[in-house]
């Protein structure tokens, strides 16, 4: 799924948190976005999403206007958002559940999933039960089950010491990349943006796109 941003400009109330920003995504590329805290990040997730309302500017995904949510576009967050009271089975099955897949498909499908992020184990626990990285990984397992064209991480891993992120990075990159899913993903972290991105955004003084090399400073600075 290709993502064309074309002069996006945002506002809460007065002030334009987003202007006129350019962004051409190809189907397939992980772009990361970084900047300082407060440049618009977030809010440039949300717009492709289709969750906020777009001062001027287009969005278009596979060359179509974003008019509001869809279930080809899923958002992760820093928050896992697993309901506590089903298991990481029945967590990764409510997504499928709601939109109607059978019982036998979704369960198939959900204990495939909760497989490829290492959690075959698992299943029958609680998040509670499960540590943080565990419940990311029954996060992303959920997502991922959806079969989403696009994924758009907000920090996701901001929250997860730094061995379980390095290995939540690891295993993102490698399922994103078997998969061929577009993806725009959101950090502060560093060594995040170089190693998980084909390219890599940096938003603030004019949003710019830069080489990997160019991101460190930016995100330091
Ligand atoms: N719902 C809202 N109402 C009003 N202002 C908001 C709202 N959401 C964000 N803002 C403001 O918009 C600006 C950009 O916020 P945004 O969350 O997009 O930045 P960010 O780059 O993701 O920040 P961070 O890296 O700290 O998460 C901030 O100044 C923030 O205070």
């Amino acid at each position: 799924m290709s993502v064309r941003i074309e002069g996006l400009t945002v506002g809460y109330g007065r002030s334009a948190v987003l202007q006129g920003v350019d962004l051409t995504i190809d189907d397939g590329e992980i772009v990361v976005v970084a900047g300082p805290s407060g440049c618009g990040k977030s809010t440039l997730l949300r717009a492709v999403a289709g969750l906020l309302p777009i001062t001027s500017g287009r969005v278009l995904v596979d060359g179509e206007p974003v008019r509001g949510p869809s279930r080809e576009r899923a958002l992760v967050f820093q928050d896992d958002g697993l309901l506590p009271w089903r298991t990481a089975l029945r967590n990764v099955e409510l997504p499928l559940a709601l939109r109607g897949v059978s019982k036998v498909e979704r369960r198939a499908l959900a204990r495939s999933w909760l497989d490829r992020v290492g959690l075959a184990a698992f299943e029958k626990y609680l998040p509670r039960e499960l540590s943080g990285g565990m419940r990311q990984r029954v996060q992303l397992a959920r997502t991922l089950a959806q079969a989403p064209k696009l994924v758009l991480m907000d920090e996701p891993f901001g929250a997860l010491d730094a061995q379980t992120r390095a290995a939540m990075q690891g295993l993102v990159v490698e399922v994103l990349r078997e998969t061929g899913t577009t993806t725009i993903f959101v950090t502060h972290d560093v060594d995040e943006a170089v190693l998980l991105g084909d390219r890599a955004v940096v938003l603030g003084a004019g949003e710019v796109d830069v080489e990997r090399e160019a991101i460190l400073a930016a995100v330091m600075g």
